[in-house]
């Protein structure tokens, strides 16, 4: 039975003492409102890690992540953030090539293997974004760009590492637009991942792999998305910043 999980990316929203607010008051009605074996995450922006990770102490139904990491251990980089430093938090997940880090910060299927290598080997479990945007829909050649994602930015990995992972698949189009993908075309291109997934290592890898769905997920359509055979879970956007609509979301799975 692979992970169900729900993650939560605040994005550049809320500021530190917003942040602790709106974390606390989640993890106050996790434990009282989670019943199944479901995990949640949030994914906050890097100046709440550590105090969340501190307030999250004797909750472990909720863990902590960053949105990125840069692929160098350390160096003369300035501005940016390790591995090893998040690790050093008690952060347990990154989220690596959101759309939004492709879109605005260049960020390449090479560069994002580089940043999955070295995610991996400081013991952060990666949440690894790939989706196509609406232009690519169109044309009909979101199967191949997924694929290429895929190709390019993870199955480098061993089957080993490739099993630390977590795949979200966000439609770029579907992200903050309040469009969601239905929950059909979700499904579709989840089970190609999946099918992606054995050919490349085999059955009980792809089995094993965790697939989130990401774009306009809401308490209202999360049943139906994560009802389907190979959504196991959701990236929560806009609805991760109110607690009640990020916390019915994760009981969906209770
Ligand atoms: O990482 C989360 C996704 O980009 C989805 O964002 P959204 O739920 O606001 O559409």
């Amino acid at each position: 039975m692979r992970k169900k999980i729900v993650a939560g990316n605040w994005k550049m929203n809320l500021d530190y003492n917003e942040g602790l607010a709106l974390f606390s008051e989640i993890i106050n009605m996790v434990n009282d409102e989670i019943t199944g074996t479901q995990q949640a995450v949030i994914c906050s922006p890097f100046i709440h890690i550590h105090s969340l990770v501190q307030l999250a102490k004797g909750y472990h139904k909720v863990a902590v992540g960053a949105q990125n990491a840069h692929q160098a251990e350390s160096g003369a980089y300035t501005g940016e953030i390790s591995a090893k430093m998040i690790k050093s938090t008690g952060a347990a997940y990154v989220i690596l090539g959101h759309s939004e880090r492709r879109q605005y910060f260049g960020e390449t299927n090479a560069l994002l293997a580089q940043k999955t290598d070295t995610v991996l080997k400081h013991d952060l479990t990666p949440i690894f974004c790939i989706g196509e945007t609406l232009q690519e829909r169109e044309a009909e050649t979101h199967f191949d760009v997924i694929k290429t994602q895929l190709v390019e930015g993870i199955f480098h990995l061993s089957a080993e590492d490739f099993g630390k992972l977590v795949i979200a698949y966000e439609p770029v189009w579907a992200i903050g637009t309040g469009v969601t993908a239905t929950s059909a075309q979700a499904q579709e291109i989840h089970d190609f991942i999946r099918k992606e997934i054995a050919a490349k290592y085999n059955q009980a890898v792809a089995d094993a792999t965790t697939i989130l769905y990401g774009g306009s997920c809401n308490p209202k359509n999360a049943a139906e998305l994560f009802a389907q055979a190979d959504i196991d879970g959701g990236l929560i956007g806009g609805a991760s910043l109110k607690s009640r609509d990020f916390l019915d979301i994760v009981k969906t799975f209770n």
